[in-house]
């Protein structure tokens, strides 16, 4: 077991991370929320699973509690998907002094907490993730957000939980292929950190089942390295953007190839960034053949789609790290050692064609 806090001055919150935990869930939210009523957001994979055995201990805990189960996938991570929770949270009568409770993977907790952050100019809320996407990563950090238009995440807010509970026996009853996509956020956090041994657990979990069996401290390792960065630069303006490591070649690959999962598309995504970076000199030579060593041991796609130029550059323009007439990229010098890049856009096709 272990406990980890975000330490933001506004706003600190505990990552509690236990085999187990969400047995204890009633007693660890009534250590932080006074009893009012908890709308529980769902999605239709998870909530016959753990929905009811979650009301019944947030109910012993004295809590009233209302649900909201929206259709499992990315689909629902839109503002018809937020529309839904806000009609049951207006159908619940629920008020600011509420709470909302995200039990899901990271669509659930992305949408719910866009949620949470909006109704009513805002309430509380606690993340309770239950896909290893969400455990290493969504769950953390108060990016909240839903997809619009062909873009990612372009209606969002900074809304940061009140605690995440994190249960890793849950995980039993994910699928393989939603197992193994969280673990690209795992490699990217683990390329991120200059934390050694980090680097050497992942080298150690050779296959989906031995993911399983490490996903606690892949929690671990993955979300004190993101809690530092979010606690540094809570607004995404500097250092966190180091946590889009593969997102901005990989977004345009999760929306442009049809059921490609955030956590595939990250995966090629930073290995597309560290070929091209290798060939032009930024990153050490072996980088990306390290970090494909890791992917492949689980089985996650570290080969880029083919798309054309024009097409990334169309998505990159929409990317959140474009300021004025550059777009930032995340690389890395070497593993451990991350660097933000600017690229004039002028110069991207050359850059990605280089
Ligand atoms: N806010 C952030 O910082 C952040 C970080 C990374 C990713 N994201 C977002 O997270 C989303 C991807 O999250 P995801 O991969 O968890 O997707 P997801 O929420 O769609 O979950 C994946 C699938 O697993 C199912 N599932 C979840 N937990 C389960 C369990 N315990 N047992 C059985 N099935 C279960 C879900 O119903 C779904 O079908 C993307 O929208 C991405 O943009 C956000
Ligand atoms: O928490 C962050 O900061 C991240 O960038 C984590 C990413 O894994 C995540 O996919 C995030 O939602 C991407 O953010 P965006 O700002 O590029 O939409
Ligand atoms: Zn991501």
């Amino acid at each position: 077991m272990s406990t980890l806090t975000v330490a933001l001055p506004q706003h600190p919150y505990q990552i509690i991370i236990e085999s187990g935990a969400a047995a204890r869930l009633g007693t660890l939210v009534a250590n932080v929320w006074s009893p009012r009523r908890v709308m529980i957001v769902s999605d239709t994979h998870v909530a016959p699973l753990y929905l009811e055995a979650t009301q019944q201990r947030l109910t012993a805990a004295g809590f009233t509690t209302a649900i909201s189960v929206i259709p499992a996938g990315e689909a629902s991570k839109t503002l018809a998907g937020a529309q839904q929770i806000y009609g049951d949270l207006i159908a619940n009568g629920f008020s600011r002094s509420d709470g909302v409770l995200a039990l899901g993977g990271g669509v659930v907790g992305d949408l719910a907490g866009f949620v949470a952050s909006t109704f009513m100019r805002g309430l509380s809320y606690i993340q309770v993730p239950t896909s290893l996407l969400a455990q290493v990563d969504s769950s953390v950090g108060g990016k909240t957000a839903v997809d619009f238009g062909t873009g990612k995440n372009v209606i969002g807010s900074f809304f940061q939980p009140d605690l995440v509970v994190i249960d890793p026996d849950q995980l039993q009853t994910l699928s393989q292929r939603n197992l193994v996509e969280g673990y690209g956020e795992v490699v990217k956090m683990g390329a991120l950190s200059s934390d050694a041994s980090f680097w050497q657990l992942l080298e150690t979990i050779d296959s989906p089942a031995a993911l399983l069996a490490h996903a606690g401290e892949c929690s671990a390792y993955a979300i004190a390295a993101k809690a530092a960065l979010v606690v540094a630069d809570e607004r995404d303006t500097g250092t966190r953007r180091l946590l889009n490591f593969g997102h901005t070649l990989g977004h345009a690959a999760e929306l442009l190839v049809p059921d490609t999962l955030h956590g595939e598309a990250v995966s090629m995504g930073m290995m597309a960034i560290t070929r091209l970076c290798e060939r032009q000199g930024l990153t050490a030579p072996q980088t990306a053949d390290q970090i494909a060593a890791r992917l492949t041991a689980v089985g996650l796609p570290t080969h880029f789609p083919q798309l054309t130029t024009a097409q990334l550059v169309e998505q990159i323009r929409m990317d959140k790290k474009v300021k004025g007439q550059t777009v930032v990229l995340v690389t890395l010098a070497k593993l451990g050692e991350p660097r933000l890049h600017p690229v004039p856009l002028a110069e991207l096709p050359a850059f990605l064609e280089g």
